[in-house]
């Protein structure tokens, strides 16, 4: 909000702003100008009375003397008949120069005060002044925001290029901008109303003048008493009428003085509201204090800068589509997302994360990699979601990462993790997350988990990243990000087995048409939008649930060429798209789509497969299976509750094992009396998993997150004679894991 409010107005006032600021800036150097021309006495040494006396022997035709707020002395005068205005030196009377107010001087302040418009002008300048206020205001508080506090305003700030410059300037001119603002908008808004402007009519003429022969002006006892500091103007009067008297304004107000008798008549001092409004205008022209003019005229100057460089960081900003606007400050955020990309996909995931997180209760600030902070004070977690470009290359937003790396004073209590995303068709795959994640560890920063790559943007990876990701953080969440928006199919339910009522697991095989379907090369050929693509068991299938959420993934468990879409679904208690699939009834229809997922399926060859899953795991599982026309050697592990009542796929099973598809069968029933889990049964089967596994199996696990954690601790346990363990065998592809 405060962003907003500091940028839109910015942006659409950028330039006029930028003439104000100019040409205030130029105008600011007129006082100067005035001060350096004049002959300034000491306090004191010169009274009014001496003055006119002086000027009046030069210049016997005087009408008026006025002296500038610089302290300069202008004598206007008559002589043959033509009128002048000479600058003269108050020590002596004498001219300096003739007064001739600068023609450029004169049109920079009619572009100042209303761009040369008149009072719409005026208006528009008047309204400017007032944005530059809320600029002002707003500036103030992103910077305090941005240093993480008052009193850390005056510490250096992070950050580089534009971002950096405009906070430096801004923190060196922002009081003098808004100064100047302030001043400005007052006198606007006096002058259209707004604000009350005093007026000086001043005293009335005195009724009673003495009328007796005049004096030499040098001798007037109430212009003897004035200082010629205080004085504004002395206006003479007119010769030979001895009823006329001179006319004094000085700093505190304005008053007659009799020609005779040098009496001061008629006094009337300066109201409140009028000393005021000559002290706004100082403030704001520096007219008598041309040392703030200079001050206000440079802090003007970084206004064309400040509105370059704030452009800029708009525009940047726009481009980086994860700096959402509920990003937290670095100096608030508990946790840190940085993202290195250069097509922006990343940036996708990024916005997901950030949400998921933000909605999960953290405070989470979110930058590309190249704006790394100096520190992360509140942070505890920092998580880098980059890709790679060339051969293992930054990605145009990381390019600058590595080298701010090195001036990092993070907290060594900052744990991060790293995501990396890539395409494994090039040979360095995700090679710039590897270089990040290594040298994150060498700064002395703790694994929060290790480094993980997506494939392709691989939607299903990145929820299970999430998912293991929300373990580490202790904090439930799911990830859901679908680059790309599927476009969906129309699948009607055809066929559907349930099992598990009776043990609270209610569990359902459901077999879909798949409509609109093309199979084989025709549909390749064809492939146009609409049509269903070729799916494997292992992918997954999107399903949108009727509320219009995010869509939600189940393991197919059949094979585009089994003619028919399968899936294996438990309902889940309060499961929202769970149970909108277990309610369907035959003929009801859905919207899907396929999400491929070529990172889980049994490799080809002949080595073992060891498939291990619960419950409703076993879809692709049983895909894969029934693919295994091949007949190579395949074991599947499963969990349920109890044989009698969600045995899933029972009878496809014993028939794949009497044509030799499956090899083995071993289950474990957790409601039944031996109270089994699948990890139970691959402990007691260790020899011959061990043996498979020293062979080259693969080991392929599918279910629930819990049988996994117990799965792997067993795996591990087995694995221990073999001198290798899960996380090598998952380097060689040889783990896989569909975990949910
Ligand atoms: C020219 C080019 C080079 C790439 N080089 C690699 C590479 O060396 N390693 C890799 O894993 N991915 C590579 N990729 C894939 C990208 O990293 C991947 O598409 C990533 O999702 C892009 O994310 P981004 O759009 O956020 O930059 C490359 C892509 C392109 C277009």
């Amino acid at each position: 909000m405060l962003r907003q409010l500091h940028g839109l107005p910015g942006l659409l006032a950028a330039l006029m702003l930028a003439v104000l600021a100019i040409t205030g800036a130029i105008l600011a150097l007129a006082p100067v100008m005035d001060r350096a021309a004049a002959v300034i006495p000491a306090d004191g040494e010169v009274s009014v009375a001496e003055l006119a006396g002086r000027v009046v022997n030069h210049y016997p035709g005087t009408e008026q003397i006025v002296r500038g707020a610089s302290g300069e002395v202008i004598v206007y005068y008559y002589r043959d008949g033509q009128p002048g205005a000479d600058l003269v030196n108050p020590m002596t009377g004498d001219r300096v120069a003739p007064y001739e107010p600068s023609p450029f001087f004169i049109w920079v302040k009619d572009l100042h005060r209303s761009f040369l418009l008149d009072d719409a002008g005026r208006m528009l300048a008047g309204t400017i002044a007032a944005v530059m206020v809320l600029l002002c205001i707003s500036g103030i508080l992103l910077l305090v925001r941005r240093s993480g506090g008052w009193k850390a305003l005056l510490k250096p700030f992070t950050g580089s290029g534009g971002k950096r410059i405009h906070a430096e300037l801004a923190r060196f001119a922002v009081l003098g901008l808004l100064l100047s603002a302030l001043t400005g908008s007052y006198m606007s808004a006096q002058r259209f109303g707004l604000l009350p402007e005093p007026v000086e009519t001043g005293p009335a003429f005195p009724a009673e003048v003495s009328g007796g022969q005049p004096v030499p002006v040098a001798t007037l006892s109430a212009l003897m008493s004035v200082e010629l500091g205080d004085l504004r103007e002395l206006v003479f009067p007119y010769p030979d009428d001895p009823q006329d008297v001179y006319s004094l304004t000085t700093r505190e107000g304005t008053g007659f003085v009799d020609q005779a008798t040098g009496e001061l008549l008629k006094y009337q001092p300066r109201s409140e509201g009028s000393a005021l409004k000559q002290w706004v205008v100082s403030l704001h022209t520096g007219e008598g204090l041309w040392w703030l003019g200079l001050i206000l005229g440079a802090a003007a100057l970084t206004v064309p800068v400040l509105a370059v460089t704030g452009i800029c960081i708009w525009w940047q900003r726009r481009r980086s589509p994860g700096l959402r606007p509920n990003n937290a400050d670095v100096a608030q955020a508990d946790t840190i997302i940085l993202v290195g990309s250069e097509g922006n996909t990343t940036w996708g995931f990024a916005r997901e994360l950030h949400a998921t997180l933000n909605k999960a209760g953290f405070q989470v600030h979110c930058s590309e990699m190249n704006a790394l902070a100096d520190q992360y004070p509140q942070a505890s977690t920092l998580l880098v979601l980059t890709s790679t470009y060339g051969d293992g290359d930054a990605p145009a937003s990381a390019q600058r990462f590595m080298a701010r790396l090195e001036g990092f004073e993070g907290e060594k209590t900052l744990k991060y993790a790293v995501l990396g995303f890539g395409d494994r068709q090039f040979p360095n795959f995700c090679q710039f997350a590897l270089y990040v994640d290594a040298a994150l560890d060498k700064k002395g920063l703790a694994r929060l988990h290790p480094i993980e790559r997506i494939n392709r943007c691989n939607a299903s990876q990145f929820s299970e990243w999430g998912e293991r990701l929300s373990e580490h953080m202790g904090v439930p969440f799911m990830l859901t990000y679908d680059p790309l928006p599927p476009a969906t199919v129309t699948l009607e339910l055809v066929e559907r087995a349930d099992y598990g009522l009776a043990v609270q697991a209610p569990t359902s095989i459901l077999r879909f048409k798949v409509a609109g379907a093309r199979q084989g090369w025709w549909s390749r050929f064809l492939s146009r939008k609409g049509a269903f693509p070729l799916f494997e068991a292992g992918d997954l299938l999107g399903v949108m649930p009727p509320n219009g959420e995010a869509a939600r993934f189940y393991s197919l468990a059949s094979s585009a060429s089994d003619g028919i879409l399968e899936i294996c679904v438990r309902k889940q208690t309060d499961g929202l798209c769970s149970g909108y699939l277990y309610g369907l009834k035959p003929g009801d229809c859905i919207n899907g789509f396929i999400r491929h997922n070529p990172e889980f399926r049994p490799a080809v060859g002949s080595h073992p497969i060891i498939l291990i899953g619960a419950g409703a795991g076993i879809g692709p599982l049983a895909g894969f299976i029934r693919r295994n026309t091949a007949r190579n050697p395949m074991y599947l592990y499963w969990g349920g509750r109890n044989a009698q009542s969600d045995f899933l796929y029972q009878p496809e099973l014993g028939s794949y094992l009497n044509d030799h598809r499956l090899t083995g069968l071993n289950t474990a029933f957790s409601q039944s009396d031996e109270h089994a889990y699948v990890q139970d049964k691959l402990r007691q089967d260790q020899v011959a998993v061990r043996r498979m596994v020293d062979a080259g199996a693969q080991i392929l696990v599918c279910g629930g997150r819990d049988m996994a954690v117990g799965v792997r601790q067993a795996i591990e346990d087995i694995l221990k004679p073999l001198s290798t363990d899960v996380e090598s065998l998952r380097a060689e592809g040889r783990y896989l894991e569909d975990v949910y």
